[in-house]
């Protein structure tokens, strides 16, 4: 089976990319470990303190964004990294052509259960010229030159693309290494399966309420067919079950917090998902324009997520026509 860097090496991706990719992954693998030692890594649990966005920090937050940021700043090949555990960007004090940013740890709320969590990451060209390195990173998704998600479930998985397809590996944990295990993921275009929070339902807006009744109406319904539905709570495990067997994946807007009616984040989570979801035939959407189109106005902004199977995202998108935009 082939390792990472070489099936990167044998499509000319450039040493420099090659060498981002090698040390996130080498961090992975490092939280990979920690995560399956579980409680005996003495990593459970939660900090006293809180990140930029008011969420309470666990320790792995902490401890994975911390093995991330070293490790990429030590890189010659990174100019900045942006995390949602960190408030600003953080420069590096080399100038590599690359800025990083990344969700150290999705699905926290899963690692005191044992429940399925990862990392995502989008990698950008730092652009030419005399910018600060915040609004360098204010770049539309598609600029991205490389996203992908580390998941840490039974096995380790990294999921990447550098714009041609979407490979999948999985962490041989007997000799430490990621492994090519699928070479091209093909998200199907139809799909009888949706992912969605659906305590949320009273605060979302008429398009969702109405695009999720018609689904849960079922064979007897417009839809003429049965959904089911599946919600892991961490965008890692749920995308990954979208990359794997197709399915709709969608964290609307919601009317529960005024001044935060999104959840996920654009930079760390959102655009790096779309781009993988787009190079593996599905589409991601905001309900209202694409996401990798979406310019990002500050590095924590938020968004809503309508991504999977094309034809039932634009089945979705067509609810959004229907009815008026609730912001
Ligand atoms: O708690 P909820 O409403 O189910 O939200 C789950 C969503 O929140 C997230 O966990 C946010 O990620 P973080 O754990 O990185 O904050 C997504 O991964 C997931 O889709
Ligand atoms: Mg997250
Ligand atoms: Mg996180």
């Amino acid at each position: 089976m082939k390792r990472l860097l070489p099936t990167l090496r044998a499509d000319q991706t450039s040493e420099s990319l090659i060498s981002v990719i090698n040390t996130i992954q080498i961090a992975a693998k490092e939280i990979s470990f920690r995560l399956h030692q579980g409680a005996l890594a003495g990593v459970l649990g939660s900090t006293l303190d809180e990140n930029i966005q008011g969420e309470t920090q666990k320790k792995l937050d902490v401890v994975a964004n911390q093995l991330l940021k070293s490790l990429l700043l030590e890189s010659p090949n990174v100019h900045a990294v942006a995390s949602e555990e960190e408030d600003s960007v953080v420069d590096s004090p080399n100038s590599g052509h690359y800025l990083v940013a990344f969700d150290p740890l999705d699905g926290s709320s899963n690692i005191d259960i044992n429940g399925g969590v990862g990392t995502i990451f989008s990698i950008l060209r730092k652009p030419e010229g005399e910018e600060t390195s915040e609004s360098m990173f204010l770049q539309p998704g598609k600029a991205q030159v490389a996203a992908g998600y580390v998941l840490y479930g039974p096995a380790t998985m990294m999921v990447l693309t550098t714009g041609k397809s979407v490979r999948i590996y999985t962490l041989d944990q007997t000799v430490g290494e990621f492994l090519l295990t699928q070479e091209k993921a093909e998200i199907p275009k139809d799909t009888t399966e949706f992912a969605i929070n659906m305590s949320n339902r009273r605060h979302w807006a008429d398009p969702i309420k109405a695009y999720i009744n018609d689904l849960l109406e079922g064979k007897e319904g417009p839809r003429g067919k049965n959904f089911n539905m599946r919600w892991n709570a961490a965008m890692v495990s749920d995308v990954h079950r979208v990359l794997s067997r197709g399915g709709l994946f969608t964290y609307p807007w919601d009317a529960r917090k005024p001044k935060k009616p999104f959840k996920l984040r654009l930079m760390y989570e959102a655009a790096p998902m779309a781009m993988l979801v787009e190079k593996a035939g599905g589409k991601a959407s905001d309900g209202y324009q694409r996401i990798l189109d979406i310019v990002p106005e500050h590095i924590h902004q938020r968004v809503a997520v309508v991504l999977g199977s094309a034809n039932e995202v634009d089945a979705c998108l067509k609810y959004h026509k229907q009815y008026p935009k609730p912001y």
